[in-house]
């Protein structure tokens, strides 16, 4: 997870970074995961760390059976609870801070009444913006007041000297971006210079989708209820969550074991690595087959072999124009000529980087061993030929080749990254890895959860880092992991190779494929 996700101002992001040291559970080097992270996942009965999202249906119902048996309010005073003492825990001194509450017309500002009267019992001065003074909390609202607080006659003017600002406009209720009268009032918080906390979510963005249909408060951190919304751990919405925090309510033990999206962390990922048997031969860890480059884009093979070299396969066989740059390069990759069916037997085919418009695809196509299609590979790949196939596809577009798949504008799939990435995973039969800043993966079983990427960086928007990718995944492919598994531990790897190379400065792709075994190492260490 980002620390501060990319709309901190340099202003907040100390703050930040208290928040997150308690806070952040998918940080990439697993040793920053603290107690607090293990104690809400256990309290979610999660495979040890896997963090699961779930849809707003599925967490109203939860909360619905839960209440059932509580009294009522209490749900709201637990959330308002945990989300008071990590603004606490924010600020060097409650006593005296400006806080200032931005209050809907729903429960999310009623989150936030309960928590500002909190706060002001501990001295803090807290002021709070209605947006409809009428349909405002009742009970939050009193509170407040009771507490000392009060509501704010001048919003801009309070707003210009908070040190935090609490965004409880909308939360699992809102729908379609901010409304107009909201809009100003998020963009004064957010230049304000104020630390931004968003109450459940950043208000105008989709918790089921991750979509921002409009306007939407950019949040330097989001103190959660119950259990984490979708919305939240993919983009473009992610982007305004900052850093996550999950509030336990008691919502555990009423959520499905199934959820919606799920990202994998540092534990799950070491399970699923293939780690050789002391009876394993190159043949037994599996071999993987790379079709790739082409005499326009030589790199492409290189590249691709690279992320298969690291990628856990006990061997890898190339076939293409680049046999002697990939041989240059690595002397260790077996090299034939074309084409791919006289290669020998593998586990597993890479089909596309760099390939331009040579044949191979639907040769490739035609074996019952799983295949990867990437890149060149997937212009104009026919839907009936990937269904008709014995063996799991997984198809790695981004964006631009995922639109060109489904037939519509570029922007739409990444206004709507959840739905593109089911919508083609459906389409295909196949498993579908979606690249991009928050990269899915979804199985071609449309019941099984999407799968997140938590370590993604922005630092891997460089050429040829998908070529990497591809063969890592078909490396893993071929070492006997399932579609689902090798996309998102290659994804997984991939980010945060990217992260162990980079830090903080520019990579490239070769770059990212040589600390692949770092990222391997980091993630088995417990
Ligand atoms: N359920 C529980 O047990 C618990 C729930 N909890 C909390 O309750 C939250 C859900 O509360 P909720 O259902 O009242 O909805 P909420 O998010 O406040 O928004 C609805 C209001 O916003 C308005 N509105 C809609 N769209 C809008 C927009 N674009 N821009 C501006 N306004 C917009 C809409 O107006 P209307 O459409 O009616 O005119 C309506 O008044 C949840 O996120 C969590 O924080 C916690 O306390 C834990 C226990
Ligand atoms: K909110």
């Amino acid at each position: 997870m980002d620390a501060a996700g990319p709309a901190a101002p340099a202003a907040s992001r100390a703050v930040v970074r208290r928040l997150t040291r308690r806070t952040r559970d998918a940080e990439p080097g697993g040793r920053l995961r603290t107690r607090n992270a293990e104690r809400d996942a256990r309290a979610h009965g999660m495979l040890l760390s896997m963090r699961h999202a779930y849809s707003v249906d599925t967490v109203r119902a939860a909360e619905a059976e839960l209440m059932a048996g509580l009294p009522e309010g209490a749900l709201m005073q637990r959330a308002a609870a945990g989300l008071a003492a990590a603004v606490a825990g924010l600020l060097p001194r409650v006593s005296g801070a400006r806080i200032v509450l931005l209050v809907g017309s729903g429960d999310n500002g009623g989150d936030a009444l309960y928590a500002g009267a909190r706060l002001a019992r501990r001295g803090a001065g807290v002021s709070a913006v209605l947006l409809d003074p009428d349909r405002a909390h009742r009970g939050g609202l009193a509170a407040l007041r009771a507490a000392g607080g009060r509501v704010a006659e001048d919003p801009f003017g309070v707003l210009a000297v908070a040190d935090v600002v609490l965004d409880g406009i909308t939360g699992i209720g809102g729908h379609g971006g901010l409304r107009p009268d909201a809009v100003p009032l998020a963009r004064a918080a957010r230049g304000s210079g104020a630390m931004v906390v968003a109450v459940d979510l950043p208000s105008g963005v989709e918790a089921d989708t991750g979509e921002v249909k409009g306007e939407a408060v950019r949040a330097d951190a989001t103190v959660t209820f119950g259990a984490y919304k979708p919305g939240l751990l993919v983009d473009p919405a992610h982007q305004h969550a900052g850093a996550l925090r999950l509030v336990d309510i008691g919502l555990g033990s009423r959520l499905p074991s199934v959820p919606d999206l799920e990202a994998l962390q540092h534990d799950d990922v070491a399970r699923l690595l293939p780690v050789p048997a002391p009876e394993s031969d190159k043949y037994r860890r599996g071999v993987v087959g790379v079709v790739a480059g082409s005499a326009r884009y030589p790199g492409a093979a290189v590249l691709a072999v690279a992320g298969a070299v690291h990628g856990g396969a006990g061997a890898v066989r190339y076939v293409g124009p680049g046999a002697d740059a990939v041989i240059a390069r690595f002397p260790e990759a077996l090299v034939h000529g074309w084409p791919p069916s006289r290669a020998g037997r593998v586990q597993a085919w890479v089909v596309g980087p760099g390939l331009g418009d040579a044949p191979g695809v639907a040769e490739v196509l035609e074996s019952d061993v799983p295949v990867l299609v990437d890149a060149d590979g997937l212009r104009s790949l026919d839907p009936d030929a990937v269904r008709a196939r014995s063996a799991p596809t997984l198809l790695t577009p981004h964006a631009g080749e995922a639109a060109a798949l489904l037939g519509v504008d570029r922007g739409q799939v990444e206004a709507a990254r959840l739905g593109s990435v089911r919508s083609l995973a459906t389409k295909y039969g196949a498993t579908v890895l979606l690249k991009g800043s928050t990269t899915l993966v979804a199985d071609a079983d449309a019941r099984r959860p999407v799968r997140v990427n938590p370590t993604g960086t922005s630092w891997l928007a460089t050429a040829g880092s998908g070529d990497v990718l591809s063969g890592l995944a078909g490396s893993l492919l071929a070492a006997g992991l399932e579609p689902l598994d090798a996309g998102s531990v290659a994804a997984y790897l991939h980010g945060l190779a990217a992260r162990l190379a980079s830090l903080g400065a520019p990579v490239s792709a070769q770059d990212v494929a040589a600390a692949i075994p770092r990222a391997w190492r980091d993630t088995l260490t417990p």
